[in-house]
Protein backbone atom coordinates (compact mmCIF):
# COMPACT_ATOMS: atom_id res chain seq x y z
CA UNK A 1 0.00 0.00 0.00
CA UNK A 2 1.86 2.73 -1.39
CA UNK A 3 -0.74 4.76 -3.14
CA UNK A 4 -1.82 6.94 0.02
CA UNK A 5 1.06 9.25 -0.55
CA UNK A 6 2.00 10.51 -3.94
CA UNK A 7 2.93 13.64 -6.09
CA UNK A 8 1.13 14.74 -8.89
CA UNK A 9 3.65 16.52 -11.83
CA UNK A 10 0.83 17.06 -13.72
CA UNK A 11 -1.08 19.38 -11.07
CA UNK A 12 2.22 20.26 -9.27
CA UNK A 13 0.99 19.22 -6.09
CA UNK A 14 1.25 16.45 -3.49
CA UNK A 15 -1.88 14.12 -3.04
CA UNK A 16 -2.90 12.34 -0.18
CA UNK A 17 -5.67 9.84 1.12
CA UNK A 18 -7.15 11.57 4.03
CA UNK A 19 -6.98 9.23 6.64
CA UNK A 20 -9.58 11.33 8.81
CA UNK A 21 -12.06 9.28 6.72
CA UNK A 22 -10.49 5.87 6.15
CA UNK A 23 -11.96 3.10 6.76
CA UNK A 24 -15.62 3.83 5.76
CA UNK A 25 -14.63 6.53 3.08
CA UNK A 26 -11.52 6.98 0.58
CA UNK A 27 -11.15 10.28 0.22
CA UNK A 28 -8.07 12.43 -1.19
CA UNK A 29 -6.39 16.34 -0.36
CA UNK A 30 -4.63 18.20 -2.50
CA UNK A 31 -1.29 20.31 -0.16
CA UNK A 32 -0.37 22.83 -2.65
CA UNK A 33 1.33 25.41 -0.80
CA UNK A 34 2.48 25.53 2.81
CA UNK A 35 -0.62 26.48 4.32
CA UNK A 36 -2.37 23.19 2.98
CA UNK A 37 0.33 20.98 3.90
CA UNK A 38 0.44 22.57 7.65
CA UNK A 39 -3.32 21.89 7.54
CA UNK A 40 -3.06 18.43 6.32
CA UNK A 41 0.06 17.49 9.14
CA UNK A 42 -1.99 19.16 11.99
CA UNK A 43 -5.65 17.46 11.19
CA UNK A 44 -4.09 14.33 10.33
CA UNK A 45 -5.03 14.12 7.07
CA UNK A 46 -1.28 12.37 6.79
CA UNK A 47 0.19 11.15 10.31
CA UNK A 48 2.66 8.87 11.68
CA UNK A 49 6.22 9.99 11.91
CA UNK A 50 7.99 8.58 8.71
CA UNK A 51 4.76 9.86 6.67
CA UNK A 52 4.84 13.27 8.31
CA UNK A 53 8.80 13.61 7.07
CA UNK A 54 7.72 12.71 3.48
CA UNK A 55 4.98 15.15 3.57
CA UNK A 56 7.57 17.43 5.29
CA UNK A 57 10.04 16.95 2.53
CA UNK A 58 7.27 17.91 -0.56
CA UNK A 59 6.16 20.11 1.61
CA UNK A 60 9.90 22.54 1.22
CA UNK A 61 9.16 21.51 -2.55
CA UNK A 62 5.80 23.17 -2.17
CA UNK A 63 7.08 26.38 0.04
CA UNK A 64 9.65 27.07 -2.28
CA UNK A 65 7.18 27.47 -5.27
CA UNK A 66 4.51 29.84 -3.18
CA UNK A 67 8.00 32.02 -2.30
CA UNK A 68 8.53 33.01 -5.55
CA UNK A 69 9.40 36.37 -6.76
CA UNK A 70 11.58 39.12 -5.48
CA UNK A 71 12.65 37.57 -1.52
CA UNK A 72 11.50 34.69 -2.00
CA UNK A 73 15.08 33.19 0.07
CA UNK A 74 13.28 35.38 3.06
CA UNK A 75 9.94 34.23 2.70
CA UNK A 76 10.87 31.18 1.93
CA UNK A 77 12.71 30.49 5.67
CA UNK A 78 9.65 31.77 7.36
CA UNK A 79 7.78 29.35 5.80
CA UNK A 80 9.99 26.45 6.13
CA UNK A 81 9.77 27.51 9.69
CA UNK A 82 6.38 27.33 9.75
CA UNK A 83 6.30 23.73 8.38
CA UNK A 84 8.67 22.47 10.86
CA UNK A 85 6.91 23.42 13.82
CA UNK A 86 3.22 21.78 12.49
CA UNK A 87 3.78 19.10 15.01
CA UNK A 88 5.98 18.96 18.05
CA UNK A 89 7.11 15.45 18.79
CA UNK A 90 7.80 13.12 15.64
CA UNK A 91 11.30 14.41 14.99
CA UNK A 92 11.12 12.58 11.04
CA UNK A 93 10.06 16.11 10.43
CA UNK A 94 12.40 18.63 11.23
CA UNK A 95 14.45 15.70 9.92
CA UNK A 96 13.25 15.77 6.96
CA UNK A 97 13.16 19.85 6.26
CA UNK A 98 16.65 19.81 8.17
CA UNK A 99 18.02 17.28 5.39
CA UNK A 100 16.23 19.03 2.37
CA UNK A 101 18.03 22.45 3.61
CA UNK A 102 21.35 20.66 4.08
CA UNK A 103 21.11 19.17 0.88
CA UNK A 104 20.50 22.97 -0.54
CA UNK A 105 23.60 24.20 1.70
CA UNK A 106 25.78 21.61 -0.49
CA UNK A 107 24.65 23.15 -3.64
CA UNK A 108 25.45 26.41 -3.67
CA UNK A 109 24.87 27.18 -7.46
CA UNK A 110 21.68 26.66 -7.41
CA UNK A 111 19.45 29.79 -8.49
CA UNK A 112 15.47 29.38 -7.93
CA UNK A 113 14.74 26.95 -10.62
CA UNK A 114 17.73 25.35 -9.69
CA UNK A 115 16.57 24.43 -5.95
CA UNK A 116 12.74 23.98 -7.28
CA UNK A 117 13.74 21.47 -9.15
CA UNK A 118 16.76 19.98 -7.06
CA UNK A 119 14.19 19.82 -4.00
CA UNK A 120 11.55 18.02 -6.26
CA UNK A 121 13.93 15.17 -7.12
CA UNK A 122 15.39 14.96 -2.86
CA UNK A 123 11.74 14.92 -1.97
CA UNK A 124 10.68 11.96 -4.56
CA UNK A 125 14.47 10.10 -3.70
CA UNK A 126 13.44 10.66 0.24
CA UNK A 127 9.98 9.16 -0.48
CA UNK A 128 11.21 5.85 -2.36
CA UNK A 129 13.96 5.89 0.57
CA UNK A 130 11.17 5.28 3.35
CA UNK A 131 9.78 2.14 1.14
CA UNK A 132 13.39 0.57 1.27
CA UNK A 133 14.01 1.21 4.97
CA UNK A 134 10.45 -0.16 5.82
CA UNK A 135 11.69 -3.38 3.88
CA UNK A 136 14.54 -3.24 5.99
CA UNK A 137 12.90 -3.09 8.99
CA UNK A 138 10.23 -6.01 7.48
CA UNK A 139 13.70 -8.31 7.21
CA UNK A 140 15.54 -7.74 10.33
CA UNK A 141 12.00 -7.32 12.30
CA UNK A 142 10.72 -10.80 11.13
CA UNK A 143 13.29 -12.37 13.56
CA UNK A 144 11.78 -11.64 16.57
CA UNK A 145 8.64 -13.15 15.94
CA UNK A 146 7.68 -16.53 16.16
CA UNK A 147 5.97 -19.08 13.67
CA UNK A 148 2.22 -18.93 15.16
CA UNK A 149 2.68 -15.72 17.24
CA UNK A 150 -0.53 -13.13 17.86
CA UNK A 151 1.02 -9.87 17.73
CA UNK A 152 -0.31 -6.47 19.52
CA UNK A 153 0.22 -3.14 18.28
CA UNK A 154 -0.81 -0.01 19.06
CA UNK A 155 -1.84 2.97 17.06
CA UNK A 156 -1.15 2.91 13.64
CA UNK A 157 2.31 1.86 12.55
CA UNK A 158 1.80 0.65 9.39
CA UNK A 159 1.94 1.58 5.35
CA UNK A 160 -0.75 4.84 6.16
CA UNK A 161 2.25 5.53 8.42
CA UNK A 162 4.68 5.52 6.42
CA UNK A 163 5.19 5.53 2.67
CA UNK A 164 4.73 1.75 2.41
CA UNK A 165 4.64 -1.37 4.43
CA UNK A 166 5.17 0.15 8.13
CA UNK A 167 7.51 -0.08 10.88
CA UNK A 168 5.44 -2.06 13.25
CA UNK A 169 3.49 -3.74 10.68
CA UNK A 170 6.47 -3.81 8.91
CA UNK A 171 7.55 -6.29 11.50
CA UNK A 172 4.61 -7.86 11.00
CA UNK A 173 4.36 -8.21 7.23
CA UNK A 174 8.52 -9.10 7.22
CA UNK A 175 7.27 -12.14 9.11
CA UNK A 176 4.33 -13.14 6.80
CA UNK A 177 6.62 -12.59 4.13
CA UNK A 178 9.09 -14.71 5.71
CA UNK A 179 6.48 -17.47 5.67
CA UNK A 180 5.48 -17.18 9.93
CA UNK A 181 1.72 -17.64 10.34
CA UNK A 182 0.95 -14.58 12.61
CA UNK A 183 -2.50 -12.87 13.48
CA UNK A 184 -2.44 -9.21 15.11
CA UNK A 185 -4.26 -7.84 18.04
CA UNK A 186 -4.68 -3.93 16.97
CA UNK A 187 -5.83 -2.27 20.18
CA UNK A 188 -8.28 0.57 18.97
CA UNK A 189 -6.17 3.65 20.28
CA UNK A 190 -8.52 6.46 21.62
CA UNK A 191 -9.08 8.95 21.28
CA UNK A 192 -8.29 9.25 16.64
CA UNK A 193 -8.63 5.21 16.75
CA UNK A 194 -5.39 4.76 14.45
CA UNK A 195 -5.80 1.28 15.31
CA UNK A 196 -9.16 0.17 14.74
CA UNK A 197 -9.88 2.35 11.76
CA UNK A 198 -6.27 2.19 10.08
CA UNK A 199 -4.54 -1.05 11.09
CA UNK A 200 -7.42 -3.04 10.80
CA UNK A 201 -8.14 -1.33 7.22
CA UNK A 202 -4.66 -1.92 6.19
CA UNK A 203 -4.73 -5.75 7.43
CA UNK A 204 -7.53 -6.32 6.04
CA UNK A 205 -6.47 -5.62 2.41
CA UNK A 206 -3.81 -7.42 3.08
CA UNK A 207 -5.47 -10.69 4.41
CA UNK A 208 -3.38 -10.70 7.80
CA UNK A 209 -6.12 -12.11 10.36
CA UNK A 210 -6.51 -9.05 12.48
CA UNK A 211 -8.85 -8.70 16.33
CA UNK A 212 -9.50 -5.03 17.19
CA UNK A 213 -8.97 -4.68 21.20
CA UNK A 214 -10.89 -1.85 23.37
CA UNK A 215 -7.29 0.08 24.77
CA UNK A 216 -9.23 -1.24 28.09
CA UNK A 217 -8.70 -4.57 27.33
CA UNK A 218 -5.16 -5.12 26.88
CA UNK A 219 -4.51 -6.35 30.78
CA UNK A 220 -7.16 -9.16 30.38
CA UNK A 221 -6.14 -10.21 26.67
CA UNK A 222 -2.16 -10.51 28.63
CA UNK A 223 -3.17 -12.40 31.42
CA UNK A 224 -5.27 -15.15 29.12
CA UNK A 225 -1.81 -15.56 27.66
CA UNK A 226 -3.54 -14.56 24.26
CA UNK A 227 -0.72 -11.95 23.51
CA UNK A 228 2.94 -13.17 22.32
CA UNK A 229 4.75 -10.40 21.91
CA UNK A 230 4.24 -6.25 21.51
CA UNK A 231 5.51 -4.24 18.37
CA UNK A 232 5.20 -0.64 18.06
CA UNK A 233 6.42 2.35 16.09
CA UNK A 234 7.57 5.42 17.49
CA UNK A 235 7.34 9.11 16.86
CA UNK A 236 10.46 9.94 18.80
CA UNK A 237 13.41 8.13 20.19
CA UNK A 238 15.52 9.31 22.45
CA UNK A 239 20.13 8.91 22.84
CA UNK A 240 19.12 6.13 25.47
CA UNK A 241 16.35 4.53 23.89
CA UNK A 242 13.34 6.10 25.73
CA UNK A 243 10.57 5.93 22.99
CA UNK A 244 7.70 8.53 22.26
CA UNK A 245 4.49 6.86 20.92
CA UNK A 246 0.71 7.35 20.78
CA UNK A 247 -0.68 7.58 23.70
CA UNK A 248 -1.49 4.71 26.42
CA UNK A 249 1.66 2.56 24.49
CA UNK A 250 3.90 3.32 27.94
CA UNK A 251 0.81 1.28 29.57
CA UNK A 252 0.95 -1.58 27.32
CA UNK A 253 4.72 -1.76 27.63
CA UNK A 254 4.06 -1.30 31.47
CA UNK A 255 1.32 -4.22 31.44
CA UNK A 256 3.72 -6.29 28.92
CA UNK A 257 6.36 -6.10 31.63
CA UNK A 258 3.78 -7.51 34.14
CA UNK A 259 2.94 -10.59 32.44
CA UNK A 260 6.26 -11.17 30.83
CA UNK A 261 5.10 -10.51 27.16
CA UNK A 262 8.58 -9.63 24.84
CA UNK A 263 7.57 -5.62 23.47
CA UNK A 264 9.60 -4.03 20.98
CA UNK A 265 9.41 -0.61 19.08
CA UNK A 266 10.21 -0.68 15.23
CA UNK A 267 11.44 2.83 13.61
CA UNK A 268 13.40 3.71 11.20
CA UNK A 269 16.78 5.73 12.32
CA UNK A 270 15.20 9.02 11.23
CA UNK A 271 13.19 8.72 14.32
CA UNK A 272 16.66 8.78 16.86
CA UNK A 273 17.15 12.08 17.87
CA UNK A 274 20.40 11.56 19.59
CA UNK A 275 20.09 15.44 20.75
CA UNK A 276 17.56 14.60 23.00
CA UNK A 277 19.56 12.73 25.86
CA UNK A 278 15.94 10.63 27.17
CA UNK A 279 12.49 10.72 27.19
CA UNK A 280 11.77 13.48 30.11
CA UNK A 281 12.99 15.91 26.85
CA UNK A 282 10.76 14.73 24.09
CA UNK A 283 7.80 17.46 23.94
CA UNK A 284 4.36 15.90 23.93
CA UNK A 285 1.81 17.19 21.58
CA UNK A 286 -1.44 18.61 23.24
CA UNK A 287 -3.99 18.03 20.43
CA UNK A 288 -7.70 19.78 20.08
CA UNK A 289 -10.43 18.53 22.47
CA UNK A 290 -12.92 17.29 20.33
CA UNK A 291 -11.16 14.42 19.47
CA UNK A 292 -11.89 13.67 22.83
CA UNK A 293 -15.26 14.86 23.25
CA UNK A 294 -16.61 13.43 20.06
CA UNK A 295 -16.45 10.37 18.21
CA UNK A 296 -16.48 11.64 14.31
CA UNK A 297 -19.56 13.97 14.93
CA UNK A 298 -21.10 12.54 17.77
CA UNK A 299 -20.80 14.13 21.05
CA UNK A 300 -19.36 11.69 23.71
CA UNK A 301 -18.99 13.93 26.48
CA UNK A 302 -21.40 16.61 28.13
CA UNK A 303 -20.77 20.36 27.55
CA UNK A 304 -18.44 22.39 28.75
CA UNK A 305 -16.00 19.52 30.12
CA UNK A 306 -12.47 19.85 30.37
CA UNK A 307 -10.37 16.79 28.84
CA UNK A 308 -6.88 15.25 28.66
CA UNK A 309 -5.80 14.94 24.74
CA UNK A 310 -2.00 14.23 25.44
CA UNK A 311 -1.25 12.42 21.90
CA UNK A 312 1.87 10.75 23.13
CA UNK A 313 3.90 9.12 26.02
CA UNK A 314 7.25 7.89 26.56
CA UNK A 315 8.21 4.20 27.28
CA UNK A 316 11.53 3.59 28.82
CA UNK A 317 13.76 2.14 27.96
CA UNK A 318 14.25 -0.74 29.98
CA UNK A 319 10.47 -1.72 29.51
CA UNK A 320 12.12 -2.36 25.84
CA UNK A 321 13.17 -5.84 24.30
CA UNK A 322 14.62 -4.57 21.15
CA UNK A 323 14.66 -1.44 19.13
CA UNK A 324 14.08 -2.72 15.39
CA UNK A 325 15.58 -0.45 12.64
CA UNK A 326 16.59 -0.73 8.87
CA UNK A 327 20.35 -1.67 10.25
CA UNK A 328 19.60 -4.60 12.37
CA UNK A 329 17.51 -4.99 15.89
CA UNK A 330 19.06 -2.96 18.72
CA UNK A 331 19.67 -4.98 22.36
CA UNK A 332 20.34 -2.74 25.49
CA UNK A 333 21.93 -0.88 26.76
CA UNK A 334 20.63 1.40 23.85
CA UNK A 335 23.25 4.06 24.11
CA UNK A 336 26.27 2.24 22.60
CA UNK A 337 23.72 0.20 20.70
CA UNK A 338 22.32 3.53 18.87
CA UNK A 339 25.96 4.97 18.51
CA UNK A 340 26.85 1.28 16.88
CA UNK A 341 23.40 1.84 14.41
CA UNK A 342 24.65 4.64 13.34
CA UNK A 343 28.27 3.76 12.08
CA UNK A 344 27.11 0.95 10.48
CA UNK A 345 24.61 3.20 8.59
CA UNK A 346 27.25 5.62 7.97
CA UNK A 347 29.53 2.88 6.37
CA UNK A 348 27.00 1.01 4.55
CA UNK A 349 25.81 4.56 2.38
CA UNK A 350 30.00 5.36 2.18
CA UNK A 351 30.50 1.48 0.79
CA UNK A 352 27.45 2.52 -1.67
CA UNK A 353 29.12 5.40 -3.43
C1 LIG B 1 5.49 4.70 12.08
S1 LIG B 1 5.28 6.03 13.14
C2 LIG B 1 3.64 5.81 13.60
C3 LIG B 1 3.36 6.51 14.88
O1 LIG B 1 2.77 7.79 14.63
C4 LIG B 1 1.52 7.80 15.28
O2 LIG B 1 1.16 9.05 15.78
P1 LIG B 1 0.13 9.95 14.91
O3 LIG B 1 -0.91 9.02 14.38
O4 LIG B 1 -0.39 10.95 15.92
O5 LIG B 1 0.98 10.59 13.83
C5 LIG B 1 1.67 6.81 16.38
O6 LIG B 1 2.41 7.31 17.46
C6 LIG B 1 2.38 5.72 15.65
O7 LIG B 1 2.99 4.73 16.42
Amino acid sequence: MDWHIRFSDEKDCLVLLDQRVLPTREEWFECTDTTSTIYALQTMVVRGAPAIGVTAAYGCYLAAREAAGEGWEARLETLLADLAAARPTAVNLRWAVNRMQEARAARPELDYDGLCAFWLSLAKEIHEEDKRLCRQIGVHGATVLEDGDTVMTHCNAGALATADYGTALGVIRGAVDAGKKIDVIANETRPFLQGARLTAYELQVDGIPVRVACDNACSLLMKKGMVDRVVVGADRIAANGDAANKIGTSGVALLAKHYGVPFYVAAPLSTIDRDTADGDAIPIENRPAREVTHVGETQITPDGVEVFNFAFDVTPAELIAGIVTEVGVLRPPYTNAIAQAFEKKAQEENAEK
